[in-house]
């Protein structure tokens, strides 16, 4: 998980490392992207959780997740963009600061 920098629309949060799907851009690519720009590291997508839609009170916003895995060779994660890095255990995520948009993704995952 990924501690967004606290100047941030929901700054202090823990997020899942992405971001924003550029014009023309696969959400699959996208991840890609953002993994190797915010942690430095390459995975292998295993598959799709499904999509939630939240309307926070500036924004909305439309969350596409993916179950990943580090490659073999990935360099470990780093803080390139984010205050703060933590492997969490799947049971324990709940116990997190959150934004609200990703607790139907945390609770599909726990529920499968
Ligand atoms: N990456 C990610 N974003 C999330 C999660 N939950 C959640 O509400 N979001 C929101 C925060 C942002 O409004 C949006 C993701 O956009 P982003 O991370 O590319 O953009 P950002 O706000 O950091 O700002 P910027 O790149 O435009 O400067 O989705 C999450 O678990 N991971």
């Amino acid at each position: 998980m990924a501690q967004r920098p606290a100047h941030k629309h929901l700054g202090g949060k823990w997020e899942f490392p992405g971001g924003k799907i550029e014009p023309g851009e696969t959400p699959e690519a996208a991840l890609h992207r953002e993994l190797l720009e915010e942690l430095g590291s390459t995975v292998e997508i295993l598959r799709p959780l499904a999509a939630h839609t939240h309307a926070y009170a500036t924004v909305t916003v439309q969350l596409i997740p993916f179950v990943v895995r580090l490659t073999a060779n990935s360099p470990a994660p780093q803080t390139h963009e984010h205050a703060a890095l933590r492997w969490v255990p799947a049971g324990e995520l709940l116990t997190l600061d959150l934004p609200e948009a990703d607790l139907p993704i945390i609770n599909d995952y726990l529920r499968r």
